[in-house]
């Protein structure tokens, strides 16, 4: 087995999986979530430096839909952060780099939820990526929703008080078991066989307990079931476990301001609900920054009809879109989302604005609220006509 990442003086020293092969060649363009195109895609080959059998790393993936890419901004040019940013959806206010998903940070690694299309021997294929050309990739992961995304529940206080009831023989019908007892089976499609141990241990995980709390709680489930083998294993014998659960349940109802989650966003000023719900600031999900109307002039719309599936006949073909319409649609989500930044947005008015995509190359402009395609062309097309150092920028990708 191979070690290639190990402590060394305090220094984490990594080495990237593989290279993403992807349909932005360059920063300029390529969105600033997978969320903004499903259709960007790109693949990854796993390095026969990091696994003799690349494809055995990949045995059991493709049972997952979505897998999560944790990759190195490598193009960020050089080392430098600061404790402010401005993201693009704030259009130039500043806030603190971890409330972002800035790529300017103390580490340069990026986090991509990205839709596994499929696996092919050492090589993966994805959809709905916002990585360049080049990346590189330390580590693949898959999406699970049941780890990764925070689960609806009651509050905190209720889930301790629930579980407070069932250790001392509350009534298992009541509202709140009820609750969990039926999300507990549709998060685990498990049958009517679900235990009263089961439901109770789904709540503790729903609410994200501290490890005291989490202990407790486990330590009073099974007093109630087994209360010998609490008396042999409870670590804390100078307190009843139950005991513990009821002052958490004290200290929770003194305290206001617990950290909860609740779907929606929330402003800084906003008090935070003592929920389990997930919520967003409100930049994220009212960004300032309108969506644009994106149209094509009918000169580029004839240019981009040039473009094929495959190579018939030396006309123009894409290396990851599998039609014009996949193009159109790409392109068209690309700019609706306003990819300037905030300097072009607000300096550059009516400058142009180039990007690539696949093997096109997009020359557009930004008016009032739209965005519009002014000319396509062939990235390797592109590429000939302008200069050395604007060449040397674009990897042409190999059809
Ligand atoms: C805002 S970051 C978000 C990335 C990731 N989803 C995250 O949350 O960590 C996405 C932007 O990073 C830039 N980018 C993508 N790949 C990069 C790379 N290899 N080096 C530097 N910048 C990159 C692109 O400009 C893209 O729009």
């Amino acid at each position: 087995m191979h070690f290639f990442s190990f402590f060394l003086t305090g220094q984490v020293l990594t080495q990237p999986i593989g290279y993403i092969e992807s349909c932005f060649t360059g920063k300029n363009g390529t969105p600033r979530q997978p969320s903004i195109c499903s259709l960007s895609r790109g693949c990854l080959r796993i390095s026969k430096k990091i696994f003799n059998n690349p494809e055995h790393s990949l045995m059991g993936l493709q049972q997952f839909s979505h897998v999560w890419i944790l990759f190195i901004f490598h193009k960020n040019g050089h080392l430098s952060w600061k404790a402010k940013v401005r993201p693009p959806r704030l259009n130039g206010e500043k806030t603190g780099v971890f409330s972002t998903r800035s790529p300017h940070r103390p580490n340069a690694i990026g986090l991509t939820l990205a839709k596994l299309d499929k696996v092919e021997g050492d090589t993966v294929y994805l959809s709905g990526i916002d990585m360049i050309q080049g990346t590189p990739v330390i580590d693949i992961k898959p999406y699970i929703a049941e780890y990764d995304s925070p689960r609806p529940t009651d509050s905190l206080k209720e889930c301790l008080e629930g579980v407070t009831s069932q250790a001392e023989g509350g009534d298992v019908s009541s509202p709140v078991f009820q609750t969990k007892n039926s999300e507990h089976k549709k998060r685990s499609e498990q049958d009517d066989n679900t235990t009263f141990l089961d439901i109770d241990d789904n709540s503790v995980d729903k609410c994200d307990l501290s490890c005291k709390i989490l202990d407790n709680v486990k330590v009073v489930l099974a007093t109630a079931n087994e209360p010998s083998f609490v008396e042999d294993t409870c670590s804390l014998p100078e307190f009843s476990s139950k005991r513990l659960v009821e002052e958490d349940i004290k200290n929770l109802k003194q305290s206001q301001d617990l950290p909860g989650h609740r779907n929606g966003s929330l402003s800084e000023s906003q008090d935070k609900p003592d929920t389990c719900d997930s919520f967003v600031a409100k930049w994220v999900t009212e960004s300032p920054v309108p969506r644009l109307t994106v149209r094509f002039t009918p000169h580029s719309q004839r240019e981009l009809q040039q473009f094929k599936s495959s190579c018939e006949q030396g006309e123009p073909s894409f290396r990851f879109f599998q039609s014009v319409e996949e193009a159109k649609y790409a392109i068209t989500k690309v700019l609706s989302a306003d990819p300037r930044s905030v300097y072009r947005r607000n300096q550059c008015l009516d400058r142009l604005f180039y990007f690539s995509l696949d093997t096109i190359h997009i020359t557009c402009w930004f008016g009032d609220g739209f965005a519009e395609v002014l000319k396509i062309q062939p990235v390797a097309e592109q590429a000939k006509t302008c200069g050395r150092l604007f060449t040397c920028r674009i990897a042409v990708p190999q059809v």
